[in-house]
């Protein structure tokens, strides 16, 4: 019993999860010039997009300390006009409201969570109406499989989205090979990835 069991993807999702957690956490510091780095593929982020004129709806995060520091790369999207959206806490789901790129933020809500904007939510559905989205991950594999934290809220709001960019953000050693990662029926595949070597396409 126990050894189908371990077999299941989402034990094997456990397990794999427990590994790169650890390995971010023995990472210990982020590299000095990561968050520039990342900045720098400001525009190799917005060439996925067909049609990336005018004002973009952009979902992101706010990195905690063992995710990549995109926050300069939001605060220069910010400042070309794009609106960008953070998550926020909001019980079982989570809800988005806009940052500005430079107003300070809430203090994080709980474990697993940065920090938040304090203007008006969106609403728990606004990632379904974004134009790209950045989704922390702990890993990704390049068939598109991406492992998040374990919540399922992207793969949750993603379901009744309009085509969006999904793009994984992770560190280098978190690209896997295609089918590394179990992939389940409600997994929503990424796009493409972003590191600080660049943004690379995914098959799917
Ligand atoms: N910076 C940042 N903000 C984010 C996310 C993120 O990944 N990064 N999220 C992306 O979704 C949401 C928070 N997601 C979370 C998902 C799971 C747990 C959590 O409690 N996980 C359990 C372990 C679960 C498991 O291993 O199966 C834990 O930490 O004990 C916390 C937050 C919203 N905000
Ligand atoms: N579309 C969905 N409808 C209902 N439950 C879902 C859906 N998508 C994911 N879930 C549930 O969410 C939980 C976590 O899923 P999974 O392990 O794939 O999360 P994840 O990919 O790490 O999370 P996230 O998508 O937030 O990054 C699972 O229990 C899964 O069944």
């Amino acid at each position: 019993m126990e050894e189908n069991s371990q077999q299941t993807p989402a034990v094997r999702k456990k397990a794999l999860r427990t590994g790169l957690r650890t390995e971010r956490a023995a990472t210990g510091h982020r590299a000095p010039d990561e968050d520039a780095r990342l900045a720098g593929r400001a525009d190799e982020l917005l060439a996925l997009l067909p049609r990336a004129t005018g004002q973009l709806r952009i979902a992101a995060f706010d990195p905690t300390p063992t995710e990549p520091d995109v926050r300069m790369l939001l605060c220069v999207l910010a400042a070309r006009g794009h609106r960008i959206l953070l998550p926020v806490h909001a019980g079982e789901r989570i809800d988005w409201a806009a940052w500005d790129g430079s107003s300070p933020l809430a203090p994080p809500p709980a474990r697993g969570f940065g920090g938040e904007p304090s203007g008006p939510r969106e609403g728990t559905d606004a990632l379904a109406r974004a134009d790209l989205v950045l989704a922390p991950a702990l890993a990704v594999d390049r068939s598109g499989t991406r492992l998040g934290h374990g919540g399922g809220y992207y793969d949750r709001a993603l379901v009744h989205g309009r085509t969006t960019a999904v793009v994984a953000v992770v560190h280098p050693w978190e690209v896997l090979a295609p089918d590394a990662l179990p992939r389940e029926a409600h997994d929503r595949p990424a796009h493409a990835v972003l590191t600080t070597e660049g943004v690379e396409r995914l098959g799917s």
